[in-house]
């Protein structure tokens, strides 16, 4: 992690699937543990986190009044009553809001925190929990050119990061990178499948298609060629890849790529219409 010039003290509200991810990177780029406070309804559901020497704390008020930056890791269903009793705490100091809630924009968490507070949105997805995440990062007005850095270390922590100028962006990096270790796993499990039904054992079949995934990501974020260009490198002309390649091009593999991540958009919009008044 790059450090910032001034290491922020970090909140987590929320520390589920996502909030914890992000800790354990934290954690692994020597990030001191007493700079972290961690806020969920159940304490005791945190005592691994206390063991590791975080702060914990089921007051959300008081992690928010000890951290000058603030990850937001509720469900978004959840976020606008967490956020409504925060007010004051947030008011008192110059802190930056990191939400990690799909949808949800920048001025629906400032109509809840009642006020102009720097916001980061962030479009995070579950490869952090190994350090591989993906995070598209939008920051509003108010926040500044340090807080930006602070926000980007946090993130770097589990993985790349990629900023946007436009909010409306995240929609587009919700369908391709947030949601998108879903549609590679369900890719999986349909190859799976496959080999099954022409014979494999699913152990077999399981264990040839996860390491085919993971060396075909290897080559693929490791070669200066396209996918498109290592798809042809596969498949030898009229022979056997080719044939898979044609049948999945006949029921217009791109067209259903293409559906689903509009599908994916769509509900992005929609939540944050939906949850966002
Ligand atoms: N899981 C993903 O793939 C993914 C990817 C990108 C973004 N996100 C976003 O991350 C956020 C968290 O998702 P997650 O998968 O970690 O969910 P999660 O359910 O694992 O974590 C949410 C946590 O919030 C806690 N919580 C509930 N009420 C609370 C309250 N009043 N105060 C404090 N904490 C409270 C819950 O106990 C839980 O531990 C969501 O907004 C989601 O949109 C998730
Ligand atoms: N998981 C969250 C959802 O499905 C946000 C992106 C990935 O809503």
């Amino acid at each position: 992690m790059t450090q910032p010039a001034k290491q922020p003290t970090l909140a987590f509200i929320g520390a589920g699937n996502m909030a914890r991810a992000i800790i354990g990177g934290l954690l692994k780029t020597g990030f001191p543990a007493d700079r972290i406070w961690a806020s969920e309804p159940a304490l005791d559901r945190m005592d691994d986190l206390k063991a590791q020497g975080l702060n914990t704390t089921d007051d959300n008020a008081v992690a928010v009044k000890n951290a000058d930056l603030i990850v937001l890791a509720v469900k978004p269903q959840l976020l606008k009553e967490v956020l409504l009793p925060l007010q004051s705490a947030a008011s008192t100091e110059d802190k930056l809001f990191v939400s990690v809630a799909a949808g949800i924009t920048c001025d629906s968490i400032n109509q809840w925190l009642g006020g102009q507070q720097a916001i980061v949105r962030c479009m995070p997805n579950t490869p952090a929990l190994v350090g591989m995440g993906a995070s598209g990062l939008y920051a509003n007005a108010q926040v500044s050119e340090e807080q930006k850095t602070q926000a980007d270390s946090v993130l770097s922590a589990v993985g790349i990061t990629a900023w946007v100028d436009e909010e409306s962006l995240l929609h587009a990096i919700t369908a391709v990178s947030g949601s998108g270790p879903a549609y590679y796993f369900l890719f999986m499990e349909s190859m799976i499948s496959a080999g099954i039904k022409q014979g494999l054992s699913r152990e077999v079949a399981t264990q040839l298609t996860l390491q085919t995934a993971r060396g075909a990501a290897e080559i693929a974020c490791t070669n200066d060629s396209t996918p498109a260009e290592l798809c042809r490198q596969v498949a030898s002309p009229k022979g056997t890849t080719e044939q898979a390649i044609l049948s999945f091009q006949s029921q217009q593999l791109d067209q259903v790529v293409e559906n689903a991540m509009a599908a994916c958009a769509d509900r992005s919009h929609e939540l944050a219409k939906l949850l966002g008044e």
